[in-house]
């Protein structure tokens, strides 16, 4: 995810200075202060939030403990961590679907929000978990609305019930009830119209479908790519329908992060999923402590966690991990690494979630889907006992090895220097494994 990027990079800098610092002095911690307080304002962080955040971190900061600790850096960086989690929310936000069958989902938002798109996921979120859900086309204004809808249920195999554009909207909700209820649906998904911008008419409209389904989930989309607009938004469609949630769109794109971080303690809402790209497969429930770690930096080890559990035999995994740690992990099991790394997804935003790696780490360590062709051509090139045993490989098994595979000298030399690099990084990547087995992760600025 490349979103909160330049955040986290500004951030992360002005942590690096703290920390090199021994003893904190309160003009120390002002700085530092006044330097996020800029970095959260260019991320287009919501003023008002802003002030309240760099307040409190500064109070606690300025206490006793953290003044007087060894470790004052340390205690700051966790302090932001922790008022970070706070301000999105604390705690995951499940969807809340009530007691009556069929539980109602009611989906609102601006035109372009990927309103529609997130009803699929949802659809195909819920199928997942054994739901039986129906799409219900409420969006009679947007020409095209109820064909996409449609053909999103066809894809996820979900149904979509529709009366055309002609029938009132509040009708064609309430009959979509009726036909819930006779055809085993547990989970009823309304798409509503949106508008380019706030108006009173598409209120009122949603208002009027509100009264006549009393949705157990009103969810707003919002597009993080519009910052501080999102926010504003959020906080329209509260006031009006007082919303239980937002799903945030299109966190996959560069957005600076404003939103995300301003939603809950603007509107008291919190944001439920996420979208992380156009397929219907993209979203993500919104963890506040992930989100927080990876914005400081600090890696996203529990996502990283369950990708690698989804793509790599569990079995297989246990095997390395033991040979990693007797020491035993050879380029053939290298292989075999970077091959299961191939179906969790790009390499770059994988890495990126283990704590510790940052871009420059990401460069030493360069591994494009390129590389894995050529990586895998200059390994197959050795013999099984220089796979087994890469300290034999002097000056003229290297130049075989770089004939064999067609590349250079060099670049056999670099495959080498990225074993090493990997092998250090899974024997960091085991530790913390073993921590999260312990249930005390040991978060790196901690150390
Ligand atoms: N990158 C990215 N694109 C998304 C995401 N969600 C939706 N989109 C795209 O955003 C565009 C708009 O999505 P729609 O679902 O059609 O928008 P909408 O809000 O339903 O629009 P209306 O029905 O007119 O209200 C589409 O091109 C989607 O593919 C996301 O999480 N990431």
């Amino acid at each position: 995810m490349m979103a909160f990027e330049s955040l986290s990079e500004r951030l992360q800098g002005v942590f690096k200075k703290l920390r090199g610092k021994g003893k904190l002095t309160e003009k120390d911690i002002k700085e530092a202060m006044r330097e996020v307080k800029v970095a959260l304002l260019e991320a287009d962080v919501n003023f008002k939030v802003v002030k309240d955040f760099i307040n409190s971190v500064t109070e606690k900061a300025l206490g006793q403990e953290v003044m007087e600790s060894l470790t004052p850096a340390q205690q700051v960086i966790k302090i932001v961590h922790e008022e970070l989690i706070k301000l999105m929310g604390s705690v995951e936000s499940r969807l809340n679907l009530g007691s009556k069958v069929p539980a109602v989902i009611m989906m609102v938002g601006l035109q372009g929000s990927g309103k529609t798109t997130a009803c699929g996921k949802l659809a195909n979120l819920l199928k997942k978990q054994g739901k039986n859900p129906l799409l219900v086309a409420c969006d009679t204004v947007r020409p095209a609305a109820i064909k996409q809808l449609q053909v999103l249920g066809a894809n996820i195999n979900v149904p979509v019930f529709t009366m055309g554009d002609k029938v009132d909207t509040a009708d064609i909700a309430k009959a979509s009830i009726d036909y819930a209820k006779s055809h085993n649906v547990d989970v009823v998904i309304i798409d509503t119209a949106g508008r380019l911008h706030i108006d009173d008419e598409l209120m009122e409209e949603l208002v009027r479908i509100k009264e006549a389904v009393h949705p157990d989930e009103i969810l707003l989309v919002a597009d993080a790519m519009t910052g501080q607009d999102a926010v504003n938004v959020a906080s329209s469609f509260n006031e009006r329908l007082d919303i239980t949630g937002v799903i945030l769109t299109k966190l996959d794109g560069d957005t600076r992060g404003g939103a995300a971080l301003s939603i809950k303690a603007v509107t008291q809402k919190p944001i439920k999923y996420v979208g992380i790209g156009e397929k219907l497969g993209d979203i993500e429930p919104f963890y506040p402590d992930r989100m927080a770690s990876r914005i400081l930096g600090m890696g996203d080890v529990l996502t990283l966690i369950e990708k690698a559990q989804a793509a790599i035999d569990e079995k297989k995994a246990l095997e390395m991990g033991q040979k990693i740690l007797s020491k035993q992990f050879t380029l053939e099991d290298f292989l075999e690494q970077l091959r299961s790394l191939k179906n969790m997804g790009p390499l770059d935003q994988l890495l990126a979630m283990i704590p510790g790696v940052n871009k420059s780490v990401l460069k030493n360590v360069e591994v494009s889907e390129k590389d894995l062709k050529r990586i895998e051509a200059i390994i197959l090139s050795m013999t099984k006992e220089e796979r087994q045993n890469p300290s034999i490989i002097n000056g003229s098994r290297k130049r075989r090895i770089a004939r064999g595979s067609g590349t250079t000298i060099q670049e056999v030399n670099n495959l080498l220097k990225q074993f090493e690099e990997t092998k250090k990084m899974m024997k960091r990547f085991a530790d913390i494994d073993k921590d999260l087995k312990r249930g005390k992760l040991r978060l790196p600025f901690l150390q």
